[in-house]
């Protein structure tokens, strides 16, 4: 089963030692598999880790302890050089902030990847990337000439032209207004559908959250509980229930 998963984590712990008091344990042990094609939203109140297992399954951070495998590969004994191509090669990454170059247009920041991978980008190709996230006619433009909604789909569009097997977000609506949350979140849902695009998902907010085909809840960093076909009011309803601390009921339990 493990070859339907696009990343798999086993047993992950990342510890930050915190100056004089004692280390923070920001994950503890988790064992989660994300399988191919799928979207799945991960949960959970302020500092519960949802961020650091973002980083750890994305490779940008390395745990303590325990196994990441992202497409078959465990990142564990890869060095420096190795997990930074297999990060540009398989894995695409979009932000809160968008992270786009100011000085550079939508079909440069689009090309970038490419660049930096040591290919000069083909023009029809991000022009495609571009058409595909409904921007093609926008290649020429600055990010300051756009809106937020326009500069994350730019964002989308630079995170799959290499054609990534799984694409991160950390909170990729957290920056934007509900319409243009919603025209980002039905691309993410449509590049899923109609292109089996691997997708994981870190947000606070519950109509972002019942996009996605699963949701994992994180609390003081472990795996509490998941809900499948999640709705906004259900996913809102057991946020609740973990933030007063009370006893959450109503989802689909562990693994
Ligand atoms: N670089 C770091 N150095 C020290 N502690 C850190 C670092 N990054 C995260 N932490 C701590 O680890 C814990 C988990 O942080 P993390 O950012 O993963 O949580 P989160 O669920 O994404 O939080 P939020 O919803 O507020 O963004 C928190 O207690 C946080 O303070």
């Amino acid at each position: 089963m493990e070859n339907d998963q696009a990343v798999r984590l086993e047993q992950v712990s990342r510890c930050y030692a915190s100056g004089s008091s004692a280390a923070v344990r920001a994950l503890d042990g988790i064992t989660v598999g994300f399988d191919r094609t799928t979207f799945t939203a991960i949960m959970g109140p302020s500092g519960s880790g949802k961020s650091t297992l973002l980083q750890c399954a994305a490779g940008l951070d390395r745990p303590d302890a325990g196994r990441v495998v992202v497409d078959g590969v465990d990142l564990g004994p890869l060095g420096e050089k190795a997990l930074t191509e297999l990060r540009r090669d398989r894995i695409g990454f979009i932000f809160q902030a968008f992270n786009l170059l100011g000085a550079l247009t939508a079909e440069q920041n689009v090309g970038l990847p490419l660049r930096l991978a040591g290919r000069r980008p083909q023009a029809a190709e991000v022009r495609a990337a571009l058409t595909q996230v409904g921007l093609g006619e926008r290649g020429g433009h600055l990010p300051s000439q756009m809106s937020g909604g326009q500069q994350q789909r730019v964002a989308i569009a630079r995170a799959l032209i290499a054609r990534p097997k799984v694409l991160f977000a950390d909170e990729p609506t957290g920056a934007l207004d509900s319409s243009s949350s919603r025209t980002v979140l039905e691309l993410l849902r449509t590049l899923v559908d109609e292109q089996g695009q691997t997708t994981i998902m870190v947000t606070h907010d519950p109509v972002a959250a019942s996009y996605a085909d699963r949701v994992i809840f994180l609390v003081d960093g472990r795996l509490t509980d998941e809900m499948h076909r999640p709705t906004a009011q259900r996913v809102a309803e057991h946020m609740a229930q973990l933030e007063s601390g009370a006893q959450p009921v109503g989802t689909d339990g562990g693994r």
